[in-house]
């Protein structure tokens, strides 16, 4: 693509030397510049505290891109990106670095034509983001009169509800609601953007996806990394806040949402809404027996032995922070009315995978049934990363002379072709943030309604002084998250163990 006015600007990133930006963000530029969809129109101001020259970030930045882009390093096409790339150097509460950098956006306004659009992009702790927008207002860096000004908040937003609607109205204060970009950089996973298409473009699966014919949803998402440096944060965070607020409650929305009337954003976001409103209310009698938190323990992550969480870099030697959740909860609405929605995700598990399970209920126990006894139920996996695609289990009879039954699978893989490279989230969303278009962020009242779920959960945490559950590094969890589905008779279907097999 070409120059284009509209999505021309400079982006400025809050926590240019953080960990997000050098693993994901840079790296998403350097990709839409590969793929030659970035406007010639564009530049970028990194925001840090540490001194360095733009030269030696520049430097540093080049080593990110070779470790984290999906394509190789072209040195023409980098250069041409690095060239507008800039570091500058402030605290984020000093007046006189917003002056600084108001001076240094004019003079690169003038220099790339970039018609006084900007991207402001947060990349930094939750708790610099009310200092940051605020500065900003008071700046008037934020005043988009002649120009367009967006800013882009990361995850978590606020801590639970109350400091979030704080957060809100600070924020609100400054930019109008439909230039405020709340990232859920799940939401830019090709396969979350596939999951209504799945649904609503498929004549034999909507029918059936309601509680006639569904037994129950497993969402899981599991990896294998520890907190590794960010255990600062982390402490503060827990897999609940981390992960369940934003992206678990996202894939469940996406899940469970009624067809949106067409597909215009606030369309979409009305029905993920609901969804959220419909969640069931977690009483502290239904915490205590449906959620289940757990923390690692030192163990082994491919062979290599690996330190527990409380050995980790700015973790406490007695944290209870959990670094592992799974609960069960009902969407209490006509269509799920009954089926049981179990979460789970942690950290230090035996796979990095994120997955939607789709149990179907069994048949009526006469037939095949009745000759042959129990049988593997049907399952749609909505295979989220990192295979992107849709696995479907169903029975049939085992060839030969015998009248065995057996479940067999069908896998459609989108991204195990060789040559098939899906985009990374991160650059989907910065490509929207640029374009101005809102469908893949998170609405307000999503975030509300997110937050006060996950509150009823922290708050029996907080007020109860029990034991947090350890679990191996390496396995799946903690017992307790087991029992929780057995005490249903159900079981987790783990990745590896829903795959194909041999008839
Ligand atoms: N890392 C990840 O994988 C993901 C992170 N996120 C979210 O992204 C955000 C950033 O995370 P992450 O990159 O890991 O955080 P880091 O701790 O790695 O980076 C924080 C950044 O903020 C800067 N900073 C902190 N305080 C100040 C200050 N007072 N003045 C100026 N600069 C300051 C740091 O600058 P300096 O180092 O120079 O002091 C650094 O650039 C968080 O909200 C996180 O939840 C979301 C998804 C994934
Ligand atoms: O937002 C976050 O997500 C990552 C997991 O993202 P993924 O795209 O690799 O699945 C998680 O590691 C991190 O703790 C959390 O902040």
């Amino acid at each position: 693509m070409s120059t284009n006015l509209n999505l021309s600007c400079v982006m400025v990133i809050f926590g240019g030397t953080g960990d997000l930006t050098h693993r994901k963000l840079i790296p998403a530029l350097y990709n839409l510049k590969y793929e030659g969809i970035l406007p010639d129109n564009f530049a970028v101001i990194s925001v840090g505290r540490r001194e360095k020259t733009t030269e030696t970030y520049r430097n540093e930045i080049y080593e990110s891109v070779k470790s984290f882009s999906r394509f190789k390093m072209d040195d023409e096409k980098w250069k041409e990106l690095s060239e507008r790339i800039y570091y500058h150097r402030q605290d984020f509460s000093d007046d006189d670095g917003y002056i600084r950098l108001n001076d240094f956006l004019n003079e690169l306004d003038k220099k790339y034509n970039t018609n006084g659009n900007r991207v402001y992009y947060l990349a930094v702790a939750p708790e610099s983001f009310e200092t940051i927008v605020g500065k900003l207002h008071k700046h008037c860096m934020a005043d988009n009169s002649n120009s367009w000004r967006r800013v882009v908040i990361e995850k978590p937003f606020g801590r639970d509800l109350k400091s979030a609607q704080f957060l809100n109205q600070k924020i609100n204060e400054a930019f109008a609601e439909k230039d405020i970009y709340r990232i859920d950089h799940y939401l830019g996973k090709e396969m979350l953007q596939n999951i209504m298409v799945i649904r609503f473009a498929n004549a034999f699966f909507e029918p059936i996806w309601n509680n006639r014919f569904i037994d129950n949803i497993q969402i899981s998402s599991s990896e294998m990394v520890g907190v590794e440096n960010r255990g600062g944060y982390y402490e503060k965070a827990g897999a609940l806040r981390d992960m369940v607020q934003n992206h678990m409650l996202q894939l469940l929305t996406l899940t469970a949402m009624e067809p949106p009337v067409n597909l215009e954003t606030e369309s979409i976001r009305d029905e993920k809404v609901k969804v959220l409103r419909s969640l069931q209310v977690l009483t502290p009698e239904l915490v205590k027996k449906n959620v289940v938190r757990g923390q690692y323990g030192p163990g082994k992550i491919e062979g290599r032995g690996v330190p527990g969480y409380r050995e980790e870099e700015r973790v406490s030697p007695d944290s209870k922070t959990e670094t592992f959740i799974a609960l069960k909860t009902y969407v209490e609405n006509f269509r799920w009315s009954g089926v049981p929605f179990y979460i789970r995700t942690g950290k230090r598990m035996p796979a990095k995978s994120t997955e939607i399970v789709i149990q179907f209920k069994p048949l009526p126990e006469i037939l095949y049934f009745k000759e042959y006894g129990i049988m593997e139920p049907n399952l749609l996996v909505i295979k989220v990363q990192p295979q992107e695609g849709i696995f479907l289990q169903f029975n049939a009879k085992r060839p030969g002379t015998s009248n065995i039954i057996v479940p067999v699978q069908m896998d459609f893989c989108q991204n195990c072709h060789a040559g098939s490279n899906s985009p990374e989230a991160y650059e989907r969303l910065l490509y929207d943030v640029m374009r101005g278009d809102s469908t893949l962020f998170t609405r307000w009242d999503e975030v509300e309604h997110s937050w006060r779920f996950v509150d009823n959960i922290a708050q029996v945490w907080n007020d109860e002084n029990t034991e947090i559950s350890k679990y191996e590094s390496g396995k799946w969890g903690p017992k307790e998250a087991d029992e929780l589905l057995a005490r249903d008779n159900r079981k987790w279907w783990n990745i590896g163990e829903v795959s194909f097999k041999n008839i």
